[in-house]
């Protein structure tokens, strides 16, 4: 049996907006905690007072691309030093909903923004007091096609300015997270999301166990 490692874990949910990923962050949190690690559930943007207020203006108020990924960086920042750093330090478990792939694949591939400055922003970002980049430990990438998404969401709420963009929008931000996912194959694990969501829960569970997450 393997079992979970004494220091934090920091597990991210990425995908297109309607993907499933927020479905799964508590029941993997539950499942955790029924093991006995203190969870951490989080999200991006947001995550703290500060994080959460800029959410809000990147959520609604129109903005141009670098505008953009900049407030992306910031309430990124904030959210690292003030939430995720103390409580990885602390031995939790972070599960955060959205990150540092979600910029480049919704800023850089979706909006067009220079890769190579995202590259830039991410170090100055997530650098620790070592000088190592720091990323998730894994990242569960919860795939489906733009089409699939937009009707689940529709079901459930009103569009915000990222759910608003067309389908041609996404179609690239999906394939941000496929370039993403074949540059760190050890890291980011799809999940054919189109599937029941059992079917998709049980994936989950099965890649946790695998790596050690889940006892
Ligand atoms: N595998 C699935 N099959 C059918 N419906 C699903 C599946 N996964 C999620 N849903 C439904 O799709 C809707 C969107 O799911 P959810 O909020 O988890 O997506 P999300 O990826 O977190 O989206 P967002 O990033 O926009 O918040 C919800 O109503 C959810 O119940
Ligand atoms: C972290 C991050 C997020 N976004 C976008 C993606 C989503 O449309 C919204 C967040 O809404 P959710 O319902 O919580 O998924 O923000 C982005 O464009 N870039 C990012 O780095």
């Amino acid at each position: 049996m393997t079992h979970p490692r004494p220091g934090g874990w920091f597990i991210t949910f990425e995908g297109i907006d309607g993907a499933g990923k927020s479905t799964h962050l508590p029941a993997l949190a539950q499942a955790l905690q029924a093991q006995g690690r203190v969870v951490l559930q989080t999200r991006e943007p947001g995550g703290t007072p500060l994080a959460e207020r800029l959410r809000e203006l990147l959520l609604h108020e129109p903005m141009d691309p670098l505008c953009e990924a900049l407030l992306m960086f910031a309430a990124r920042r904030d959210h690292w030093q003030r939430a995720i750093e103390p409580a990885l330090a602390a031995g939790q478990v972070v599960l955060c909903d959205r990150f540092t792939d979600a910029t480049f694949a919704y800023q850089g591939h979706g909006r067009g923004f220079d890769l190579g400055v995202l590259d830039t922003l991410e170090r100055w970002v997530q650098t620790d007091a070592q000088g190592r980049l720091r990323q998730p430990d894994l990242t569960l990438w919860f795939d489906v096609p733009p089409a699939v998404a937009a009707q689940r969401l529709a079901a459930v709420r009103t569009p915000d300015r990222f759910e608003a963009e067309p389908l041609a929008f996404f179609e690239r931000v999906r394939a941000g997270y496929a370039a993403r996912a074949s540059a760190a194959p050890e890291r980011i694990v799809r999940i054919d999301a189109t599937r029941p969501l059992p079917q998709v829960w049980a994936e989950v569970e099965s890649v946790c166990r695998a790596r050690g997450v889940l006892a």
